[in-house]
Parts: structure tokens; sequence; C-alpha cells
């Protein structure tokens, strides 16, 4: 799905993100980990055209990311940004239903595979009790799950997703990373999410893609990666990792 060549983003004089070469697949769970500043969310952006490099090519199915129109583009990739945008006077619904621009157009008619979207949506993601809020009147996580669902709505093969847990509660985080296996899970589909939780990210990952000063530090499986031998750089930081009968093993600060 995506292929990127010899990629450099520079700010101030300063190579903020370099990327020889990287492949990502149209399938999986892959999940970006890294150090605050690492290069995570100028990755998304590139992957999402929301950026151009200075240098290189980021090729979605064999074409330019950046030379694709919003509709096309859409109709291939959902992205959530990490500051998501409060649209106002908006019910969570109407935000929802936004998600089925790319598919209708300004002129078509609402289908009933568009409500079923829609419906959907709101059911994977629990925001239907409230769908007649409006958006700026709800909370941080609900939020978050709102604009999650309207992502869900657009149907895109691809999920962008930059810190999508952040506001969540315990329990909707699993519930978020659960629904994102699922996705994943779906033949052609893939989700591309950064976290912050190295935890969720060894649960749920097929891969994990970790950035290092703009660099990539590590690319494989979450097995792999506990078996680094230098797995404390990961956040410049010890870890134990503690292994547990018949579940995931867990990650905790040394
Ligand atoms: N517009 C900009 N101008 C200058 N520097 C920038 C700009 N955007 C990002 N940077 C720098 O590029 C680096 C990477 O930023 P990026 O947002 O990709 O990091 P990140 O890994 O997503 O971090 P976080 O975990 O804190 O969200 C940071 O050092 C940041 O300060």
């Amino acid at each position: 799905m995506y292929a990127l060549h010899n990629i450099l983003v520079q700010r101030q004089q300063r190579t903020i993100l370099a990327i020889p070469e990287l492949v990502l697949p149209a399938h999986g769970l892959t999940v970006i980990l890294g150090h605050n500043g690492s290069g995570k969310s100028t990755l998304l952006k590139l992957l999402a055209g929301q950026l151009a490099p200075d240098h290189g090519q980021i090729l979605l199915d064999g074409q330019s990311v950046r030379r694709y129109r919003p509709g096309a583009l859409a109709r291939k990739v959902a992205y959530m940004p990490q500051q998501i945008p409060q649209p106002p006077l908006l019910s969570v619904r109407e935000l929802v239903e936004l998600g089925r621009f790319a598919w209708r157009g300004w002129l078509r008619r609402w289908s009933p595979d568009d409500l079923a979207h829609v419906d959907a949506a709101l059911d994977a993601t629990d925001v239907a009790h409230l769908a007649g809020h409006a958006v700026d009147r709800i909370s941080g996580g609900e939020r978050q799950r709102a604009w999650l669902a309207m992502l869900l709505a657009q149907a895109s093969p691809c999920l962008l997703l930059d810190e999508p847990s952040a506001a969540l509660d315990l329990a909707h985080q699993y519930q978020l990373l659960a629904l994102l296996r699922r996705e994943a899970d779906r033949n052609g589909h893939a989700v591309i999410a950064i976290l912050h939780d190295l935890n969720l990210a060894l649960r749920y990952a097929d891969r994990i893609l970790a950035l290092r000063q703009g660099q990539i530090w590590f690319d494989g499986s979450p097995e792999v990666l506990l078996a680094h031998p230098a797995l404390h750089q990961l956040y410049d930081i010890a870890l134990d990792i503690l292994p547990r009968e018949g579940k995931h093993p867990v990650a905790v600060v040394a």
C-alpha cells in the first residue's frame, strides 16, 4: 500500500525525520512508538498527505500521496490528527455523517448504505447514546471516540491514527484496540496508530515501528522487540518484562 523512498524532513536546518526505505502493506495493525519528538506525528502526516517531505517519495498504491484529489485520498485513507479540531454547532451524529462525504459528494442523496455505516460506527465506538449531543458539549474522551466514529463511517481501507487512545479511560483504551484489531483483520484493511502505551502495543500490534531521533530504531514484531538487547533505548528507561502464564507479557519500568 505505502512505499516510502529516501524521505527527509527538515526544520530549521535540523533533520526531524530520515527514512531511507519503508513499506507498509495493506493489512495488519502497525503501532508507531517512540520518545516525544522522535518524529511519529511527522511520519503520520506524511502518510496522510498533510505534509510534503523535503526530499523523497511517498507512494500510496503506486501514486504519490500528494497527487491524489481529496475525495480519492479520503476513499483510501482516514486520518485522525493528534489535536482533533472542534467543529462547532454539530451533533455527534452530524459529525459522524461527515465521514460519508468522501462517498456521497454534495449532490447524492443518503443511501441505506450510508446510514448503515453511520449507525455501525456510532455503535462500534460506544457513542450512539450521545448521537444528539453537541460535539462541543461532550467530554474529551467522548469527542475522541466520536471522531473515530467519523473515520469508521468513512470506511477507508487504511486508518491513520495519532494517539487515538490519549483521552480514553482504561476500559475504552482496550475496547479501542480490540476494535482496531478487528479493522486490521479485515481483508485489505490496515491500521497505523501512534500509541504511548507499550503494553497496548505489545498486546495488539502485528508490527511495531519505533522511532528514535527521527530514524527507525526498530521495525518488527512485538515478540522480537521484547527480546531486543537494548530495549531500554525505546524510552531511555530500564524496563522489566514480566511473563504471564498463557497471557501476553507486560513491560514495567524497572
Ligand atoms: N513546524 C515545525 N517546526 C519546527 N520543528 C518542528 C515542527 N514540527 C515538528 N517539529 C519538531 O520535529 C520533531 C518531531 O516532531 P513530531 O511531532 O513528529 O514528534 P512526535 O514523535 O510525534 O512527538 P510527541 O510524542 O510529543 O507527539 C520535534 O522535535 C518537533 O519539535
